[in-house]
Order: structure tokens, then C-alpha cells, then sequence
């Protein structure tokens, strides 16, 4: 047996595992959906995440907020496996993300199928949109369902409407996104994600590049969605009362580490810690 076909057959087995797993173990309530144990992550001599243990639940709705470089962004491209830790383990649905078991049970680094499978379960909306701009709306949201799921065309489509109906674009399927606002262009790239219909989604300051007229819109789709419940979100979000509205649960990071954690109410009404007040006191002050 080639050394590729071992490796997919150990692919096909941790895939049955989870499989098995998401019909009677991770669809138990309580599980974790996605976990960060002990990670850390440094670019260089830069440590930017400095051992971070949380856990995500299906279908929570979680907001990261905290002070510009403090690791938010790096937290979730890690979940997207667009970087990886430097130490520590992230998995989800149990599964670790770089690492793999082959037939044996012999733990082994994740072959590129296995990151592939892993990456199915996580959407990521940027900061930038992101989109293609030689493509159309439509074949944006359906270009990863026929080439990643290898959906038809026409099913691809299909599935891209009804999305593109969510976020109220389904009149632009044949504009391309020079023709779009900001607010539109980001509204394509949330259909984009939630088409792949994912498990976990980061929303990565989808409003930060928007003039603020249009953060309205935005928001008000993210809300939308949030209320459907099935997919959990990873807010990350300089938006308090967008956090305080559609968080079950908020995260206050610092310099790398999760300070405080709570409901809403906790973070904003009853903060703990000073580094928090003073967060939360600055943004105040900016508002005014
Ligand atoms: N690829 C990289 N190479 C080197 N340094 C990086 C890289 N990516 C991020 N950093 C650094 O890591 C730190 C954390 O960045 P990150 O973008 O995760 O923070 P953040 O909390 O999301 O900030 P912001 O709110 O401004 O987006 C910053 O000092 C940043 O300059």
C-alpha cells in the first residue's frame, strides 16, 4: 500500500470516529465543540498567545473583545488552522487538529486531507471580505461547495440562494463586487461562509472596514443568523452592545490571555478585574 493510501484509510477511520462521535457523543450537551488546551503561539521571539485553555459549546454564541494586538485575530485563524500553536492542542468535535491517528492508533502530524476535513467544520468572515473579484456573487458562494464539497452546479446554486435570500442579496447573484457596497460585500462573504454550513464560525470585525452607516446591516444579518441557534460563533468584535446582545457568553483577552470571562452581564455590568474597567472605561470615553 502507497504511503498516501495508508494515510487516507487513517484519515477515513478518525472521520468515522467523529462521525460516530457527533451522533452520540458531541451531540451531547456539555461536550465541547471546539478546545484550546494550553495553547500558545509566538511569531518570531513574539509571544502574542501565552497559554490559553477555553472551550466552545455547540451553537454558543461567543464574543472575544479586548485591547488592539492582544491575540484575537491569531485565536481564531488558529481555528481556521491558518496558523498553527506553538504549543498546546485545539481540536474539535474531539479531534485534534494537527495531529492524526493512523490504523494502529500511532498519533502522527495531520496529513493535508486531514486539515482539509477539520477546516470544513470552521468558517471565517474577514475583516476585508475577501471575495473574488473576478467572479460573480453567485460563484463566490458557490465556488467552495463545488470545488471543496463537490456539489453540482446546480445544487451549489440552489443551496447559494437560499442563502444569499438570509442576507437579503438575491437580487445581486450576477453582480460582481466592485458593483457592491462594503455592507454588501460583507454580507456576501457571511453567505460564503454559512453555504459551507460549518460548525463554528469566527467573525473576525466584519464591521471595523465599514463606513458607519453600513454597520448597521451587517450586524443586523449576524443577528439573524445568531437567532437560528445552530451554528456556534466566535465574535470577534470591537461592537460592545452587538456583544452584549447576541453573546451567551463574553471573553475579555489581554496581551495574550483570557483576563475575564462571563455572561454579558458579568463582563459589562459587574467587570472584576481593572484591567477590564479600564478597557471598558476607555471605550466609553471614545464614544462620548
Ligand atoms: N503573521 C504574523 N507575524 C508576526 N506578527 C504577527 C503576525 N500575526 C499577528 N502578529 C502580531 O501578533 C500580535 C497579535 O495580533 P492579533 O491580530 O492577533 O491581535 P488582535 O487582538 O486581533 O488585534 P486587533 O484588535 O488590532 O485586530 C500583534 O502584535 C501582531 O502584530
Amino acid at each position: 500500500m502507497t504511503q498516501l493510501a495508508q494515510d487516507n484509510e487513517g484519515i477515513l477511520e478518525s472521520q468515522a470516529v467523529w462521525r460516530q462521535g457527533e451522533e452520540c457523543l458531541y451531540g451531547e450537551k456539555g461536550k465541547p465543540l471546539v478546545e484550546y488546551r494550553g495553547v500558545t503561539k509566538s511569531f518570531g521571539d513574539l509571544e502574542v498567545i501565552k497559554g490559553i485553555d477555553l472551550q466552545m459549546h455547540a451553537g454558543e454564541k461567543l464574543a472575544f473583545i479586548g485591547p488592539s494586538g492582544s491575540g484575537k485575530t491569531t485565536l481564531g485563524r488558529m481555528l481556521m488552522t491558518l496558523e498553527r500553536p506553538t504549543s498546546g492542542s485545539l481540536s474539535i468535535d474531539g479531534v485534534p487538529l494537527w495531529q492524526m491517528q493512523d490504523k494502529k492508533g500511532r498519533w502522527k502530524p495531520a496529513n493535508e486531507a486531514h486539515l482539509r476535513a477539520m477546516r470544513e467544520k470552521v468558517g471565517m468572515v474577514f475583516q476585508h471580505f475577501n471575495l473574488f473579484p473576478h467572479l460573480t456573487v453567485e460563484r463566490n458562494v458557490t465556488l467552495a461547495l463545488t470545488s471543496v464539497l463537490g456539489l453540482t452546479r446546480e445544487d451549489a446554486g440552489a443551496r447559494a440562494e437560499s442563502m444569499l435570500e438570509k442576507v437579503g442579496l438575491l437580487d445581486k447573484l450576477s453582480s460582481y463586487p466592485s458593483q457592491l457596497s462594503g455592507g454588501q460585500k460583507q454580507r456576501v462573504a457571511i453567505a460564503r461562509a454559512l453555504v459551507m454550513r460549518p460548525k463554528v464560525v469566527v467573525f473576525d470585525e466584519v464591521t471595523s472596514a465599514l463606513d458607519p452607516e453600513l454597520v448597521g446591516e451587517v450586524l443586523a444579518v449576524i443577528k439573524e443568523i445568531a437567532k437560528e441557534g445552530e451554528t456556534a460563533m466566535m465574535l470577534i468584535t470591537h461592537e460592545m452592545d452587538f456583544a452584549r446582545e447576541v453573546a451567551d457568553r463574553v471573553i475579555f483577552g489581554a496581551e495574550g490571555l483570557i483576563v475575564e470571562e462571563g455572561t454579558p452581564e458579568d463582563i459589562f455590568e459587574r467587570p472584576q478585574s481593572e484591567r477590564l474597567r479600564t478597557f471598558l472605561n476607555r471605550l466609553q470615553e471614545v464614544r462620548d
